[in-house]
């Protein structure tokens, strides 16, 4: 049985990564993904978007919508605060597999919690099962149809406060048209547009911030 894309790439970080340094992790992928095979990982022109917002956040609870090989969960949480913790949530249980290890050989398992299954049937789960009050912060990064209905689930589930933020991945590319009328119509949403490219090629791509106002 031949290997998979994300299991050449999980090996490719076995081999060339530090255990325990996050930042020898993303290197790895992201120079597995540029010169090898490329994938849809955030990658570093707009990761450094991704550090940025999250340091500025500095949230004690955020969600990723969109695990894959875990690069972006890897990212997020080796800037998280002792006590801080990320839920990150995979439907496609291969990506989950994969993404369990990067994030375990990354040292940052212990701020990390990779939930498998669909995002709609997650997010009504957080509180109860999960014990999350809200949350401070939200990387949306999976499918784009799924950007405005789970941005809407997240409200219907109070789990958005005054000030949580949202940050949308492939606001070009793919792309999520919907989402961003949604979103930039919203009243109860402060909206910011951070043009990029697309991981490890030169098309445009942007991701768009949105901070729930209550
Ligand atoms: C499977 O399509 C891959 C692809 C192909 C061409 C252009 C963009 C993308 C792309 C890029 C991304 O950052 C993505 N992030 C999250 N979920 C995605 O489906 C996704 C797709
Ligand atoms: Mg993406």
């Amino acid at each position: 049985m031949n290997q998979s894309k994300e299991q050449r790439i999980l090996n490719f970080v076995l081999q060339n990564a530090v255990r325990g340094d996050p930042c020898s992790v993303m290197d790895a992928i992201d120079k597995y993904c540029s010169q090898k095979e490329w994938a849809m990982n955030v990658g570093n022109e707009k990761g450094l978007i991704l550090d940025k917002t999250v340091e500025e956040i500095n949230p004690s609870v955020a969600l990723e919508l969109g695990t894959y090989c875990g690069y972006s969960a890897v990212r997020i949480a080796r800037l998280l605060k002792a006590g801080a913790r990320l839920l990150t949530v995979e439907f496609n249980p291969e990506f989950a597999a994969i993404a369990k290890q990067m994030i375990e050989f990354a040292g940052v398992q212990d701020k990390v919690k990779l939930i498998e299954g669909p995002s709609e049937e997650i997010i009504p789960q957080l509180k109860k099962k999960y014990e999350v009050d809200t949350l401070d912060f939200v990387f949306l990064d999976h499918w784009k149809d799924r950007y405005t209905p789970d941005t809407i689930l997240l409200q219907e589930c109070s789990l958005l406060r005054k000030g949580s933020v949202l940050l949308a991945d492939n606001i070009i590319v793919p792309g999520a048209p919907e989402f961003v009328n949604y979103i930039r119509n919203n009243p109860r949403f402060q909206c910011t547009n951070y043009p990029s490219h697309l991981e490890y090629m030169k098309v445009q791509d942007a991701m768009e911030k949105a901070v729930f106002l209550g």
